[in-house]
């Protein structure tokens, strides 16, 4: 039976970065094996690389059973297809990053049992941000920091590696420059008995759900129940919203009002965003553009903008890197950052979907200690969507979706 690697990675380094290296044999110390071998990537970005080839090259690598755009499966759907392709390869090797990322409890499930039974014969290479993630047939430990490789004795190494440490956001949230008084209405967001459906497939059906001011939500809902369709709703991004019994921010949908009138009173934040981002931008700029919705700043900022923003480095204990590029942030200084720029404004609303996955352990314990802060000292009413359980989280209610085949139905309850 091969020997199995469980690498732990933390925010400092490129995980996927990683995968390629380890898939061409490198380092030859720990990988030189497989260089002669056949072997695969299991990660978010491979599935990117797939939508890619289908967009430009029409190719359709990845099998589904739907016949609709890889792009509009639901993200646990993807992952579906890219395991399904890997299974299928005969393969000596798969490097797996973040593998249970985005999965619902069912899924995550099976895929560690398909991971078992292909064990026998093919050499699995998890790396990984969440210590919890670890796979049971892992003879290996590492920790891969600062482009180093370090061996651990056990689980109960790589747990004290990963404990959260003290530090927590710094201080209280900075105020708005203006305070935001565009919005009147007590409730913000309002569903009544909304059913969407794609080709002749019910997703949603019969949805009710009132948002008011002040309000932390977590959607939760297994993969392909629902959850981005009905954000899709709230943003204005998705013409399904026609005809439907929905009030945004006051105005009955389809009453004239454009996607930018709605957008203007939306903060948003999911971790594809920040692949938008390339560009050379300081930091300071970046979190001084979510006052004008732009991607990077083009215009001189205040002094006022500035001291706001220095508020907010400040909080996220980022003070030091104000000029640095944004590229060049670790992973988990990129979502603090692009967390800051999205609340910069205080937003009525600010949704955050799935914002924790790829963060390691520490980063994630910093981001969602941030988040209940935001909370409780703004404002903004939150809409926080995740798999994971983040144990620390403090929402006020739970917005669930149940899958059946006429649809999701939606149950409110308390976490
Ligand atoms: N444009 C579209 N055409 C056809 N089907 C679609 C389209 N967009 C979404 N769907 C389907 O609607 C269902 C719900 O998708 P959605 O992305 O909202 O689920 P989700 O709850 O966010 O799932 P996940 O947790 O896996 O991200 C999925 O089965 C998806 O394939």
């Amino acid at each position: 039976m091969p020997r199995h690697y469980a690498i732990f990675v933390d925010n400092q380094s490129q995980i996927e970065q990683l995968a390629f290296q380890i898939q061409k044999g490198i380092p030859e110390e720990y990988f030189g094996d497989l260089s002669s071998k056949k072997g695969a990537i299991f990660s978010n970005t491979e599935i990117e690389r797939f939508i890619w080839e289908e967009e430009q090259h029409d190719l359709r690598e990845l099998a589904t059973k739907r016949p609709q755009p890889l792009r509009s499966l639901s993200s646990g759907e993807r992952k579906k297809a890219l395991l399904e392709h890997v299974l299928g390869q005969n393969l000596d090797f798969l490097v797996l990053v973040n593998p249970f990322d985005n999965l619902d409890v069912a899924f995550q499930k099976e895929l560690r049992k398909s991971l078992h039974t292909i064990s026998e014969s093919v050499k699995l290479i998890q790396l990984l941000n969440r210590a919890e993630d670890i796979l049971s047939d892992t003879n290996l430990l590492l920790a891969f920091s600062k482009g180093e490789f370090l061996p651990l004795e056990n689980t109960e190494a790589l747990k004290s590696l990963t404990k959260k440490d003290n530090s927590n956001a710094l201080g209280d949230i900075p105020p708005p420059l203006h305070e935001n008084n565009s919005i009147l209405e007590e409730k913000l967001v309002e569903f009544k008995n909304v059913t969407v459906s794609y080709d002749q497939r019910c997703i949603l059906k019969k949805i009710n759900w009132t948002i008011r001011k002040n309000e932390f939500w977590q959607l939760i809902g297994p993969n392909g129940s629902g959850k981005t369709t009905l954000l899709t709703l709230m943003t204005g991004d998705n013409h399904k919203g026609y005809g439907q019994d929905l009030t945004l921010f006051g105005r009955k949908k389809g009453s004239g009002e454009s996607v930018w009138d709605i957008k203007e009173h939306i903060g948003y934040f999911t971790p594809s965003m920040i692949d938008q981002f390339r560009g050379y931008h300081k930091v300071i700029h970046m979190i001084v553009s979510g006052l004008h919705d732009s991607v990077g700043l083009y215009q001189e900022p205040t002094d006022a903008e500035l001291r706001l923003a220095m508020s907010w480095l400040h909080v996220i204990q980022l003070e030091h890197k104000k000029n640095v590029q944004f590229r060049e942030l670790s992973n988990g200084e990129k979502r603090l950052v692009m967390l800051s720029r999205a609340m910069i404004k205080h937003p009525p609303l600010l949704i955050l979907d799935e914002p924790t996955a790829g963060l390691d352990d520490k980063n994630a314990a910093f981001f969602v200690d941030l988040v209940n802060r935001i909370a409780k000292q703004s404002t903004s009413t939150l809409v926080f969507v995740s798999h994971r359980v983040e144990k620390n989280l403090d929402p006020m209610s739970v917005l669930e979706l149940i899958p059946s085949v006429n649809g999701s139905s939606g149950i409110t309850k308390k976490p």
